[in-house]
């Protein structure tokens, strides 16, 4: 048994179907080893939640298999309390409980020793609420909290369903050092669902792209990101431009276009392979901008540092790389 524990992943994911609606899931099947950082990106109703609580045991599927640690998981149908206990998922639509302190609430959860239950508790950066009630704590905080309420209970696999989506800049960048956290200091799996690049692309290991309840492509986040596989993909994870590849000096390949980021784009002086573009547009985005700039009668969306164009320059565009095509 401990061998086969050696050679087997965490979790296996084998074909799951279910009908929801006009919706379906479309025969998922993955695996995910130990300590691995899986995201599954997708557009709204894609089918990310429903995934997550087949996996979660917490809705049952139609066909298919999920094996956690070796072992199937039963679906409501099978078991009277649904869930599994080494398997923990925190909903976009957590509740906490009024009228008790959170030291209460977490106590009541809490299958942890004392010492490592605090340890818990400044990991989730909650040490300073346990005294508060419900009605005293902001959106982000409440999310900690109910994290670290699944996170005493000792999980091995926690499944997140779009943990950033109602915080502000500031809770995120908290939470996302806490998920951060748990896996090298917990060693707990996570699994994480989302629509949005940025909790995604610098913290998963390897990406899912999931559309209409279907997985379209799977890889590491650069790959993902600079090679999607089709449009939908692409928009995933921002701007794009898809062009004439000989506009960019590259080759027309079977009519397919170039597929670029913004940043893919440099500004530079003219010289020979250059593009020549006149600025339609100046977007500031805090830390660089985006420039709208028309070739050819094409847009060409680019990244720059500095935003002292004004509408009407000309500039001259630079590609790096090979590019992809679409
Ligand atoms: N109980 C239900 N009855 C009918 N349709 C449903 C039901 N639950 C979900 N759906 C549909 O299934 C599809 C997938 O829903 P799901 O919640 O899994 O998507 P999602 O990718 O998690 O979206 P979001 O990011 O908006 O939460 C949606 O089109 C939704 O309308």
């Amino acid at each position: 048994m401990r061998f086969l524990q050696l050679i087997m992943s965490l979790l296996q994911v084998s074909d799951i179907r279910r009908q929801e609606g006009n919706f379906q899931l479309q025969g998922i099947s993955f695996t995910q080893e130990k300590f691995e950082k899986i995201a599954i990106a997708g557009a709204s109703g894609s089918g990310k939640s429903t995934l997550l609580r087949i996996i979660g045991g917490l809705i049952q599927q139609d066909e298919g298999q999920v094996l956690f640690e070796g072992e199937k998981i039963k679906g409501p149908n099978d078991k009277l309390i649904p869930g599994h206990p080494g398997i923990a998922y925190l909903s976009q639509h957590f509740e906490l409980r009024n009228n008790y302190r959170m030291e209460e609430l977490l106590g009541y959860a809490n299958r942890l020793p004392d010492e490592e239950a605090a340890t818990l508790y400044e990991i989730c950066r909650i040490s300073h609420l346990l005294k508060r009630k419900n009605d005293q704590l902001s959106g982000g905080e409440k999310q900690r909290i109910a994290l670290a309420r699944l996170l005493v209970t000792s999980p091995r696999l926690l499944l997140l369903d779009e943990p950033f989506s109602n915080l502000d800049l500031i809770h995120r960048g908290i939470l996302k050092q806490v998920i951060e956290d748990l896996g090298e200091k917990l060693k707990i799996t996570c699994l994480l669902v989302s629509h949005d690049p940025t909790d995604m692309l610098p913290w998963a290991d390897r990406l899912f792209i999931i559309h209409n309840g279907r997985f379209i492509q799977e890889g590491r986040p650069e790959q993902v990101y600079l090679q999607p596989v089709n449009e939908y993909a692409a928009g995933l994870f921002g701007t794009y431009n898809l062009t004439d590849p000989v506009l960019a000096g590259k080759k027309a390949v079977d009519a397919k276009r170039l597929f670029t980021r913004p940043e893919q784009f440099k500004i530079v002086s003219g010289g020979q392979l250059t593009l020549e573009a006149t600025v339609r547009q100046v977007y500031f985005y805090g830390n660089y901008f985006e420039i709208a700039a028309e070739a050819k009668g094409q847009t060409i969306m680019v990244r720059a540092g500095r935003g002292n164009f004004a509408k009407g320059d000309t500039i001259w565009l630079s590609l790096s790389g090979e590019g992809w095509y679409l």
